[in-house]
């Protein structure tokens, strides 16, 4: 596959022959190549000497500080309440707080102010409402009020609903979440003030994806403080989930994502053969990060800082043209939302740096994909990382019981966890021995494996030394060596004070895996903590016979969950299905573990969703699922019939006639190729018309049924198609391909 680069003035030629001389510069590709290799350097745009970026942090944001300087004393402290304890909003309060907030972000530019909220698309929403309203004497008036803070009326039909509301019932309220910092954001043009906010229905119910993470939240919490008061601590001090989020993600030049219409419309290359190279050399990770690329983070981290969101790890990722990008904990709420920014922010600042990033689990088959590996613990003001487990775990028992009820909330909610990360894109990656396999397990590693071992067997008296590295150079350092290795293989890992859930897509928010984590982690901290107020409510000391007989009692049932081996074995396979664990392999298998009777009566039980809320999730999910598919489908029919096919035949002429005009001087011509082009023109267009009837099937039943008709129908004969079109472009001319191919896109920058 030789890339002779074209310049922008070379001109396509009609007749075949002498192609490759005359035509370059004719197809989208050749004119994407010419646009990037002509493309000007970026140039500097950020004063980072004058102006360091530490300057920036939080600027845009209407921190506590902000708050403490701009409100009178007591609504600061009622709103701190609020925010730092779990305490009730004070209606009261709003007017006064609106009033500041408007302030502040007019003094910034801010002409408008917008309710963000986060609806069950994944994405963010926003309507922009002016501050100016216009006075009878021909001026304007700024004006934002309490209510105008704390509520707002979007269209609640027009959103998916999973059918709680009709097209005809259209009220929706957005509500003001004061633990979700206001901030602005900017443009070129003006500012705006931003307000995150929940967004459920008249009903009350919930239409988004940040309702039931501050539920779940608040059950967490709850059930907490109930194991913090059995060890002494009644402080009170609010115990929140805490995430953090490593983003993986791709850049490609803005010319291909033009060039290909399958990543311009679904995030992804639909066909696309394997190039000769790809990460085989393991170069790309961690390798030196190309300038064009650096100076795009060094700008996306600048607009983060500015939103006080605390970015601190950049780099290469495993597949040439994959980076990361990756914060540091906040609370799970605050961090859901960042998320969301960060995605946006991401893709805005690659714009402006001529790329285009792709936040799509899989947008290159045969190289890795991209996950969000989102870090997980819980932890108080007080009492710090609950998830910590200090020099000596098997001493700390109160860590210990945190963390029997994270392996007991795993085992129990296998599947849930799976139906979380579902996703058409997330199929892709999930068990393709890059990412974890779709069975959920937890790595505990070495040391707190035996110290469970321990407990089991009778009681836990020592904890594996964590030793000193031995490198064998007598000029490096020595260094401590961990208790234990890590483990890249499994979903969710033990990473030495927190866990890590790695079977999170890319392009997924993290609401939906948070809500799980946090209720079903609430549900086995409260069946802890209901055995051990039992055994300790007669006779103080029972405590520590209790944990021990508590803990031997959860690893008895679910040591199952627990494998510190390679997850990407085929051995695991098979062991995970000895061991009776789930493997939900797609989206159309594990959707529905969303609604368990299990799933309900718990969601339901910490009053995290209704029932009714959990069905339209999974009705929403199925339905997004299925317009997934179906898109790629059209696109993968469209792209074959308009593009592939004709670059075929093109070719197939040109071979055709090269024969014809050597038989008539009398000379042989090999026909191997021409047979090749031909039979693989011809299963093109079987595997254009096996795709079209997949697509036009008659409607199934059930949504279930429609999943599957595109797992086990529409998706394998995409499949099919591919392989014919892959075929093609390995024998097909260079310069009639129209396609932008994997070599130029994961390699030019
Ligand atoms: N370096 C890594 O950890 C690779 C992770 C992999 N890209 C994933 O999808 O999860």
């Amino acid at each position: 596959m030789s890339t002779a680069f074209a310049s922008p003035s070379e001109t396509t030629s009609s007749s075949a022959a002498g192609a490759s001389a005359s035509s370059a510069g004719g197809t989208p590709r050749r004119s994407a190549v010419s646009a990037v290799v002509n493309r000007l350097t970026s140039p500097k745009t950020i004063d980072f000497v004058d102006v360091p970026v530490q300057e920036y942090y939080s600027t845009n944001v209407f921190t506590k500080s902000v708050m403490k300087d701009r409100l009178p004393k007591s609504v600061y402290k009622s709103l701190l309440q609020t925010i730092d304890s779990g305490a009730k909003l004070d209606p009261a309060i709003a007017d006064i707080v609106a009033s500041a907030i408007k302030d502040w972000a007019m003094e910034k530019g801010a002409t408008h102010y917008a309710h963000v909220f986060y609806p069950l698309t994944g994405a963010t929403a926003e309507k922009h409402d002016s501050f100016l309203s216009p006075t009878s004497d021909g001026g304007t008036l700024s004006e934002f009020s309490g209510k105008q803070l704390c509520q707002g009326e979007p269209d609640g039909s027009s959103f998916p609903s999973g059918g709680i509301r009709v097209t005809s019932q259209a009220r929706g309220y957005t509500i003001w979440d004061v633990t979700s910092p206001a901030y602005i954001l900017e443009n070129p043009n003006g500012t705006t003030l931003c307000i995150p906010t929940a967004f459920v229905s008249w009903t009350g119910e919930a239409l988004d994806k940040k309702t039931p993470v501050l539920r779940s939240m608040q059950a967490l919490n709850q059930q907490a403080q109930r194991i913090l008061k059995i060890f002494g601590h009644t402080d009170g001090a609010f115990v929140a989930s805490t995430a953090g989020p490593e983003q993986e993600y791709f850049l490609v030049d803005r010319n291909f994502y033009y060039a290909r219409p399958d990543l311009l419309n679904a995030g992804r290359t639909l066909f696309g053969a394997k190039p000769p190279k790809g990460q085989q050399f393991d170069d790309h990770y961690f390798g030196a990060i190309p300038e064009r690329v650096l100076a795009f983070m060094c700008e996306a981290e600048r607009e983060l800082f500015k939103l006080g969101i605390p970015v601190k790890t950049r780099h290469n990722e495993v597949a040439p043209g994959q980076f990361e990008i990756a914060p540091v904990f906040e609370s799970a709420n605050v961090a859901a939302d960042h998320q969301q920014l960060m995605m946006l922010t991401l893709r805005r600042t690659a714009e402006k740096y001529g790329m285009a990033c792709l936040l799509h689990e899989k947008p290159f088959a045969g190289v890795n994909g991209s996950g969000k590996h989102v870090n997980w613990s819980l932890g108080s003001s007080s009492q710090g990382n609950m998830l910590d487990p200090g020099g000596t775990p098997h001493e700390n028992a109160q860590f210990l019981v945190f963390c029997a009820a994270v392996i007991r909330a795993v085992y129990k909610h296998q599947g849930l966890l799976r139906a979380v990360v579902a996703s058409a894109g997330n199929d892709h990656r999930l068990g393709a021995n890059e990412a974890p396999p779709a069975i959920i397990s937890i790595f505990l590693g070495d040391q707190l494996t035996d110290i469970f071992e321990q407990i089991r067997a009778g009681g836990a008296n020592s904890s594996l030394p964590s030793g000193t590295l031995e490198v064998g150079v007598d000029v490096l350092p020595p260094l401590p060596k961990d208790a234990g290795d890590r483990n890249r293989t499994s979903p969710f890992a033990f990473t030495g004070n927190r866990f890590e859930f790695r079977a999170v897509g890319s392009n997924q928010s993290i609401s939906g895996p948070l809500v799980a984590m946090n209720t079903i982690i609430a549900e086995s901290v409260d069946y802890c903590a209901t055995r051990l107020e039992a055994a300790t409510e007669k006779d103080p000391d029972a405590l520590n016979g209790a944990i021990q007989t508590l803990i031997s009692d959860i690893l008895s049932e679910c040591s199952p969950i627990i494998f510190n081996g390679d997850g990407y074995s085929e051995a695991w396979h098979k062991e995970a299905e000895k061991r009776g664990l789930l493997n939900l392999t797609t989206t159309a298998d594990a959707l529905s573990s969303l609604v368990g009777d299990d799933v309900v009566s718990m969601f339901s039980k910490y009053g995290v969703l209704s029932e009714r809320e959990l069905h339209s999730r999974l009705e929403t999910y199925q339905e997004q699922y299925c317009m997934t598919v179906d898109v790629e489908a059209n696109l993968a029919l469209s792209i074959a019939k308009t593009m592939i096919f004709p670059a075929a035949v093109r070719y197939q002429n040109e071979l055709a006639s090269t024969c014809a005009n050597l038989k008539l001087v009398g000379y042989e011509f090999d026909t191997d190729t021409l047979d090749s082009v031909t039979a693989l023109v011809k299963s093109l267009q079987e595997g254009i018309a096996v795709l079209e009837d997949a697509v036009t099937h008659d409607s199934a039943s059930t949504p279930e049924d429609e999943c599957r008709h595109r797992c086990d129908a529409v998706l394998p004969s995409m499949l099919k198609l591919r392989e014919t079109v892959d075929k093609l472009e390995e024998i097909v001319a260079d310069d009639i391909w129209p396609l932008p191919t994997y070599q130029e896109m994961l390699f030019i920058k």
